[in-house]
């Protein structure tokens, strides 16, 4: 496989410089969280996404995204990507609204044309950042079932023929508004990846809303011309759910150990072979680690158990932001590096 496509990720921190790629690397897109609300193209060409996350005693910090070939940007819209030739970038913001559905629907499907008229029909990630997401919109509708309904019209309308829906994220942010990333590809191929401790989110009962949530537990990309393993596995946020239930009710200890439990089981070699993939990963395999603590006060239990369970080489970001339940205190996501990902 040629090193020259390689899609990698690093934490940089956020101090107002440009990240300074690697030797023979670009940047393809970054997503700031930090204290503003902005999408842009920056100096350099490429498309930020800032999103309101950080607070006292919590992180602030710059994901980026590299390849290593140089990419080509633009804006369309609400709508600013970069693509290299087998990775596409795409971020959109969506301005506060009394009622988002229509218009989330309205711009991820032009996002999904995008992807279709750029020539990367395989999306593979998804962020979803839901500023107050479990208050009530204009209507009286929780923002975040106003959102997953819109999400849930777009997604009727793409299809890339490897079933189902990529991995995501959908989290609250500090701000107001919704905002979104999202990654894909166009030789590679993605397989989609269920828990089998947790209900699919695309098949919830109706009793968390009228539509079910568009994603899947992890993605596994298959890069092309790769082997299986050379790819990373996305790991979508986690929370503590058994089945399609919350478990461990104000417990933040008790759900911060199902969280580690619940993706421990994800990435293990035997979900992943029902999921007809090769290979297994432990906890401490994990990279990028995004921890979403809903109370302030229990961050130090959700340190300490995040700590003990991932390696000396997993970076950890902790943000202090609501979960898109109630009675969720706590939410992970990451990734397993693959062969291809190398500093
Ligand atoms: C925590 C859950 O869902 C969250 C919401 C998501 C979304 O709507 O895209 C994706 C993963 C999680 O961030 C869950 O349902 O298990």
């Amino acid at each position: 496989m040629s090193q020259h496509a390689a899609l990698q990720a690093h934490f940089t921190p956020l101090d107002g410089t440009a990240p300074q790629p690697a030797p023979g690397r670009h940047v393809l897109g970054t997503v700031a969280f930090g204290e503003r609300t902005a999408l842009s193209l920056t100096g350099q060409g490429y498309p930020e996404l800032a999103i309101p996350m950080a607070s006292p005693g919590f992180d602030s910090f710059r994901e980026v995204w590299t390849t290593g070939a140089e990419p080509v940007t633009g804006t369309r819209g609400g709508l600013a990507f970069a693509h290299d030739g087998e990775y596409l970038f795409i971020s959109g913001a969506i301005e506060p609204l009394p009622v988002y559905g229509p218009t989330v629907r309205e711009v991820y499907e032009e996002a999904f044309a995008l992807v279709g008229e750029l020539g990367y029909p395989h999306i593979f990630r998804m962020w979803n950042f839901v500023g107050g997401i479990i208050s009530p919109n204009a209507e009286g509708m929780e923002i975040y079932q106003d959102f997953v309904a819109g999400r849930a019209e777009a997604f009727a309308s793409y299809g890339d023929g490897t079933g189902h829906m990529p991995a995501a994220t959908g989290i609250g942010t500090r701000g107001e508004g919704i905002s979104f990333t999202l990654l894909a590809c166009r030789e590679g191929s993605p397989r989609h990846v269920e828990n089998q401790r947790q209900t699919p989110a695309y098949h919830y009962p109706e009793q968390y809303g009228p539509k079910p949530p568009s994603f899947a537990r992890a993605t596994r990309l298959h890069p092309a011309g790769g082997e299986q393993g050379d790819g990373a596995l996305f790991v979508s946020g986690t929370a503590s759910i058994l089945g399609h239930e919350t478990v461990h009710r104000g417990d933040i200890a008790a759900q911060t150990d199902v969280v580690l439990e619940n993706i421990a089981e994800l990435i293990s070699g035997p979900n992943l072979a029902a999921a007809g993939l090769d290979g297994g990963h432990e906890l401490k395999d994990l990279r990028l680690v995004k921890v979403y603590v809903r109370h302030e006060a229990d961050l130090p239990v959700v340190r300490e158990r995040c700590q003990a369970a991932f390696g000396p080489d997993t970076e950890v970001m902790y943000m202090n932001v609501a979960v898109c339940r109630d009675d969720l205190l706590v939410e992970i996501e990451g990734l397993v590096p693959g062969r291809e990902w190398t500093r």
